[in-house]
């Protein structure tokens, strides 16, 4: 071999490495590209500027252009990564005059030096494929095709479909998509398809009913104390702001609950002793046979599922978390007994109407509600909690009536009154009174409150205060009357021939005679309503209808 040959190879074998470091530039090995040059400029710096400034300007260079200031062999990192199909150096590439991109490096000049070498060659070929899947991308991207092309293609197909045997010819296989054309939730259905007669007319007389209803509602003029005790209560939906202003500390739970710009702690806040007592677990009953004695007062709290029923019990009594509460409707499933001290309980009822349980089971819940609404001896008073956005429905007129047939008192709760605006609460509040203004058994005021914000709760607790105290004036008067009947007993034989003893003791005096009279009646009907039913509510039936006012 001559020396210039053995030069000649020395120097191709220099090229063909430098040509490989460069390639693997890409993976971290840059030595190639900072090595200096003959002219002692650093290539890779100056190309790295070059490529960065025609990035911005977005100038696309030529192959020739570059390869005129740089070497082959030193193609800065960057423009390798252009040829990797890496997106954001697509000034790497160059579109040809048949509209497809190609790499400006995809350069055969390394690869025919590399073509014996086999990992090289490999690497190679694994470029080639990217560049081909960026090319192709690339096309998707940028490829629109021009109006003449298109209708070429659409010649094309025409001609093909003559009898050519193309799989893209064949008719596609269509989706079907079943619609429900009674589900008005999908909007599809609403705006494109076409309903049947009927499910129109349906829906039509739907929406009519639901803006008549609407609008008799805003018709609704709400008297002015109603009015007024919204606004004093600071019922309805309210700014936060208006809150602070007012004093109330708007971190605290229900905060209206509280009393304005107290530094007490939350106890001693809540104004009715009664309900200061922890408020205590006490029995869970899914049939009547299971109820607790009714040995003590109860105020139970009825409604539709997710009214707020257990939410309430946790606000009167501001203990949170005693009865549990859920967003699902009907957690609520047994009739839950919670003792309030030794002098009341409180009864949380499960919700009617909807709610997350089989068919059956709400069915037996009903049932036992209205088992132990229309029977339960030492029930005082039901509350019936009304959704303050959505009014009374059937289901609670239908508990209304067993209640009115069945003599139990109850008393109307709107709730989650800061849900809606000031004047559709006293809008409310004004219908459900008009439409229950005949009944007999019902408890007035009609009552709002709002769990969340505490707005109404304190007014709630001096009304079932009141109850508790009742209870006591009731037992205390019961035991003194067993006391003077066990004191006319001693004297009489027959405590029922009172009247006559009386009348016989002085004959003339008719006032005496009938006032005694009077009141050996009451007292005969009182004291056997105390001892067979120990319940106020039977003692009343017995009592004229003034006295029951009054009491
Ligand atoms: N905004 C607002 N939400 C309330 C109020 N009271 C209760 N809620 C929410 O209403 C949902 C239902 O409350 P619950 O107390 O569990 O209702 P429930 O009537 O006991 O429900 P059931 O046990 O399913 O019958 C919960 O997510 C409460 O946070 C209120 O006054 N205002
Ligand atoms: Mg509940």
């Amino acid at each position: 071999m001559s020396l210039d040959s053995d030069l000649g190879h020395k120097l191709k074998k220099k090229v063909k490495l430098s040509s490989l470091k460069s390639n693997s530039s890409y993976k971290g090995s840059s030595r190639t590209s900072t090595r200096r040059s003959d002219d002692g400029t650093n290539p890779r710096k100056s190309s790295k500027a070059k490529v960065s400034y025609m990035k911005k300007k977005r100038v696309y260079a030529t192959k020739a252009e570059l390869t005129e200031h740089n070497h082959v062999n030193e193609i800065p990192r960057t423009m390798w990564a252009a040829s990797k199909g890496n997106q954001r150096s697509t000034s790497s590439f160059k579109t040809t005059n048949d509209g497809a991109a190609t790499s400006m490096f995809k350069t055969k000049l390394p690869r025919r030096d590399n073509e014996k070498h086999g990992t090289a060659k490999l690497r190679y070929r694994k470029r080639d494929d990217l560049d081909k899947n960026a090319d192709e991308s690339r096309r998707k991207r940028w490829d629109v095709p021009s109006f003449k092309a298109k209708k070429q293609g659409f010649a094309d197909k025409r001609d093909l479909g003559d009898g050519s045997d193309n799989q893209e010819d064949q008719p596609r296989k269509r989706k079907r998509i079943r619609l429900d054309p009674y589900d008005t939730s999908n909007k599809r259905i609403d705006d494109d398809i076409v309903l049947d007669e009927g499910h129109k007319v349906k829906k039509k007389n739907h929406e009519e009913k639901s803006v008549g209803v609407n609008a008799q509602f805003r018709a609704i003029q709400p008297s002015q104390s109603i009015l007024s005790y919204v606004e004093e209560n600071l019922l309805g939906r309210r700014r936060l702001t208006e809150l602070k202003k007012a004093g109330y500390n708007t971190e605290l739970p229900a905060p209206l609950d509280n009393i304005p710009q107290s530094t007490s702690t939350e106890r001693e806040r809540i104004e009715e002793s009664v309900f200061r007592n922890k408020l205590d677990f006490f029995a869970a009953a899914n049939v009547s046979s299971s109820f607790p004695p009714p040995d003590v007062p109860e105020i139970a709290f009825a409604g539709r599922s997710n009214v707020g029923k257990s939410s309430l019990l946790n606000a009167l009594t501001r203990q949170w978390g005693v009865v549990r509460t859920s967003d699902k409707p009907g957690l609520t499933q047994t009739i839950n007994f919670f003792g309030l001290g030794p002098k009341v309980r409180l009864v949380d009822l499960p919700g009617y109407g909807f709610a997350f349980a089989k068919d059956e089971v709400k069915e037996a819940w009903e049932d036992l509600v209205k088992e132990y609404v229309s029977t339960r001896s030492s029930l005082k008073r039901v509350c019936l909690l009304v959704d303050t956005k959505w009014g009374m429905k059937p289901r609670d007129l239908e508990l209304i009536n067993l209640m009115e047939r069945s003599n139990t008192k109850y008393q109307i709760v709107l709730t989650k009154t800061d849900v809606v605006f000031p004047m559709d609460v006293a809008r409310r509040a004004m219908q459900i009174e008009e439409k229950l203004k005949a009944n007999r058994s019902i408890v007035q005021p009609l009552m709002m409150v709002s769990s969340r914000s505490g707005a109404g709760i304190g007014s709630l607790r001096t009304a079932l205060a009141k109850i508790a105290k009742l209870i006591l004036i009731f037992l205390s008067a019961t035991l003194a009357g067993f006391f003077v009947l066990q004191k006319l007993n001693s004297t009489s034989d027959d405590p029922l021939d009172l009247d006559d003893s009386l009348t016989d003791a002085d004959p003339a005096d008719s006032d005496t005679n009938s006032r005694f009279s009077k009141v050996g009646n009451a007292m005969k009907s009182g004291f056997w309503t105390c001892v067979d039913m120990a319940s106020g509510r039977y003692l009343w039936n017995h009592l004229s209808p003034n006295s029951k006012r009054s009491s």
